[in-house]
């Protein structure tokens, strides 16, 4: 295997014809030595051995720290770097527990459950477990890839049980008088990687873990709670939040780190133009394909992250490609990897990443958790991650066994990528981001409160643990006839299944599935709220480089009918978008202008699509589409400038709709970097003129029922936000407006007007009376 040179990589990179100019910051983070301590004494030989056995002759002193709080039954969050060994911190107690509390006849004494936000990362940590060979431990999976007979026997024998939040929302936790022997003997709860719990996604995760304290406690156990984090700022408090315990953070990290050279690129432009005569730069998907090509040419282990489904198939494609053109026998080397694809394929990736045999892998960030992964030199990302937390965590990907390591940040077009890669220090000198969610979310709260009541009557006693909106919310569920009052408690008495109720990854619906029209074979899967914009009628699909056509959606039986074809478009869908302000919370006057924070309506539909001529992006044709609307209640933060501001600003009336549209794109386009969201988890819609404001408004809103906590971040961050938006749209070089400055890549009105000049007016006007820190 080739270990990196990193700066000679980097002088081949950059020196390719045509690449001179990408590099626009190339920063290399020093080696950090390991720090070691002694294996517990309390812990049993059999684990220690098996550790040493396996190559980990030593704990490193962060592990021994966050072993020693949970033995001595503390809840702790082990919030360190990348590849740091967090798992070790959970399994020395975990397993520990499992050894010495067997019975006589090897009957089940202490159980574990560990939850992880991704089957893949379950199988990888399962292969981890196994390979420790504790001769009597007995481990099994319960996930949506485990056939009954597995199932059944997890339940019955497993002490050791690798989970995920769904399955513990819809099987295990209404299952609890099945499981009983399980729960009776829990010890610890693992939950991994658990900054992935955020948002929506955060919130439901929180009261699954609410509604498995009460069920343990049924049975009689109080486990103790482990959790392993990407760095994250205040790891305590959202570990607090997510459990609703006490948690300890354990952050020093002990272990060793080689080099990291990172580096910041931004692709030229190209000739051409784009979406009403703008500039427009090479796709950062193209240009990592380049660079992955180059790589693997050097033989440098190479993980491509790709936003987007399409954009990984097309980087692994593209990276063929050449890659046929020099050296024929590299072809096999690369392959694509997302989500969508089906549990056998990921699993023959994952391994054969992990065996070396391939040197190149473009993946969407399915594969970003935990995956232990070693032996990668080089990580190349497709465009920023949304969070500092998720940059830093693949970029971490490389370099594991503390050899050196180069991770790139390929810019794609848009305000925030252009915006960090000429900020070099907003990116690698700010701290990664707290976790941001709401467990109170009433409509996430109201479905597991349901939840709770089907798993075992709801008492009085309970309803502290589920927060303080947990009372009124019993009582609006009793007068909406869900749960019944009795004497003992409240009751679920309806027929359903009451944890259908929550969809805790907001799908909004059961999967779609792609179908193969003649044979019938299932490609893969798109979420339900997706597929209006992705699988309808004429929509272009691919999978593992082959192009499908969708020739017909199917809502009501998920199904989306597809067949072969080859066409020279891609497709892209247009939706119109519609907001209506249900309450405003909080308010705050910035001179004459008027910030707040509050409910809203979004109704939206998927009216067209567009087909783009590949590769120029080319509009050929728009074909209407016929779906339903729909719609979203949540929460959102709007700013408003009064007439009289307006007409003292120089910008004619014709002016306004362009001028807040370009500054809506912008400010949502820049938003992530005060919220730990992306722009796809939050939406916009501006007017010159709105019904219920009587004013020129702006609103950014959540993507997700009753708000994520985004836009309230963006209230709270408002000053600081809206000034790096005015900035950003004020220094990008373009003349009338640009995917770096103020066109979406998800505009319903092709980026249709937008007024760059008239958004850095519009944002003067705003930020002249906002507060000054
Ligand atoms: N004390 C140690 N000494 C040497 N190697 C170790 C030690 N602890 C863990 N390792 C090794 O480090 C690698 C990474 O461990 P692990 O996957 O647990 O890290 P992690 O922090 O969970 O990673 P991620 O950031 O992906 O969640 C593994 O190959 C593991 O065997």
């Amino acid at each position: 295997m080739t270990v990196l040179d990193v700066d000679s990589v980097i002088a081949r990179l950059s020196g390719a014809p045509g690449r001179e100019d990408g590099l626009t910051h190339l920063e290399v983070l020093p080696a950090r030595e390991a720090r070691h301590a002694e294996w517990p004494t309390w812990l049993a030989p059999s684990v220690r051995d098996a550790f040493v056995a396996a190559g980990v002759p030593r704990p490193w002193t962060h592990q021994r720290e966050a072993a020693d709080l949970a033995h001595a039954g503390g809840h702790v969050v082990v919030s360190t770097g990348t590849a740091s060994g967090k798992s070790l911190a959970y399994l020395l107690p975990a397993l520990h527990d499992v050894e010495t509390s067997r019975g006589p006849k090897g009957q089940r004494g202490a159980g574990v459950l560990y939850l992880s936000p991704t089957k893949a990362l379950a199988q990888d940590q399962l292969a981890g477990v196994r390979r420790l060979g504790l001769e009597h431990l007995r481990v099994g999976t319960h996930d949506g890839d485990s056939t009954p007979e597995q199932r059944e026997w997890t339940r019955d024998h497993a002490e050791y049980v690798l989970t995920n939040p769904d399955m513990l929302h819809r099987s295990l936790l209404p299952g609890h008088t099945r499981w009983s022997r399980f729960f009776a003997s829990l010890r610890y709860v693992v939950v991994d990687e658990c900054h992935h719990y955020r948002g929506v996604f955060g919130a439901h995760v929180a009261q699954v873990l609410r509604r498995l304290r009460r069920v343990a406690a049924l049975h009689g156990a109080h486990p103790t709670f482990v959790l392993a984090s990407a760095t994250v700022a205040d790891p305590e408090v959202s570990a607090g939040r997510l459990t609703g315990l006490d948690v300890v953070a354990v952050t020093d990290d002990g272990s060793p780190r080689g080099r990291t050279a990172v580096a910041l690129w931004e692709p030229p432009f190209v000739p051409g133009v784009g979406e009403n005569g703008a500039p427009t730069r090479r796709s950062a998907a193209s240009e990592v394909a380049d660079l992955m090509t180059d790589l693997v040419v050097d033989r440098v282990r190479t993980l491509a992250f790709v936003r987007s489904r399409r954009g990984v198939e097309t980087v692994a494609a593209a990276c063929r490609r050449m890659l046929a053109e020099v050296d024929p026998s590299l072809v096999d080397q690369v392959a694509a990897y997302r989500g969508g694809y089906l549990p056998e394929e990921r699993r023959a990736l994952e391994q054969a990443l992990r065996e070396g045999r391939l040197t190149g892998l473009a993946a969407t960030n399915a594969l970003e958790l935990g995956i232990d992964i070693s032996g990668l030199d080089a990580v190349l990302l497709a465009g920023f991650p949304g969070t500092r937390a998720a940059w830093w965590q693949q970029v971490g990907r490389a370099g594991r066994s503390a050899t050196d390591a180069l991770g790139v940040l390929v810019a794609r077009d848009d305000p925030l990528d252009t915006y960090l890669v000429h900020h070099p220090e907003a990116l690698l000198g700010a701290p990664v981001e707290a976790n941001v969610f709401d467990p109170d979310n009433p409509y996430v709260l109201g479905p597991h409160l349901c939840a709770a009541a089907a798993e075992s009557p709801l008492r009085l006693v309970d309803l502290p643990m589920f927060g303080p909106a947990a009372r009124a919310a019993v009582d609006a569920l009793t007068a909406g006839g869900l749960l019944r009052r009795r004497p003992h408690g409240w009751f679920w008495t309806d027929r359903r299944r009451a944890s259908d109720l929550a969809d805790i990854r907001s799908t909004g619906g059961p999967p779609v599935r792609l179908v193969e029209d003649v044979t019938g074979r299932v490609l893969g899967t798109v979420d339900h709220s997706a597929s209006h914009g992705t699988a309808h009628p004429g929509a272009v699909y691919v999978h593992q480089g082959e192009t499908w056509l969708v020739r017909e959606l199917d809502l009501d039986e998920s199904v989306a009918v597809v067949v072969r074809d080859d066409p020279d478009y891609s497709t892209s869908a247009r939706e119109v978008v519609d907001i209506e302000i249900l309450a405003e919370r909080e308010a705050t006057a910035w001179g004459r202008a008027r910030l707040s924070l509050g409910q809203v309506r979004v109704t939206h539909q998927v009216v067209s699509f567009l087909k783009r001529r590949i590769p120029s992006g080319d509009v050929i044709a728009e074909e209407p589409l016929d779906l339903p609307e729909q719609t979203l209640e949540t929460a959102a933060v709007w700013w408003t400038l009064p007439p009289a501001v307006l007409e003292d600003s120089g910008l004619a009336a014709t002016d306004l709709p362009g001028a807040a549209h370009a500054a809506e794109h912008a400010s949502i386009g820049l938003l992530p970097l005060f919220a730990t969201c992306d722009r796809w988890d939050i939406g916009g819609v501006s007017t010159a003129l709105h019904a219920d404001t009587g004013m020129l408004t702006v609103f950014v809103h959540d993507g997700h029922p009753g708000g994520a906590g985004f836009a309230e971040r963006g209230y709270a961050a408002a000053a600081a936000w809206l000034q790096a938006t005015r900035d950003a749209i004020a220094s990008c070089g373009c003349a009338e407006g640009c995917p770096s400055c103020v066109q979406s890549p998800k505009c319903g009105n092709q980026n249709n007007p937008l007024d760059k000049a008239g958004a850095v007016v519009l944002l003067d006007l705003l930020l002249a009376g906002a507060p000054r820190d």
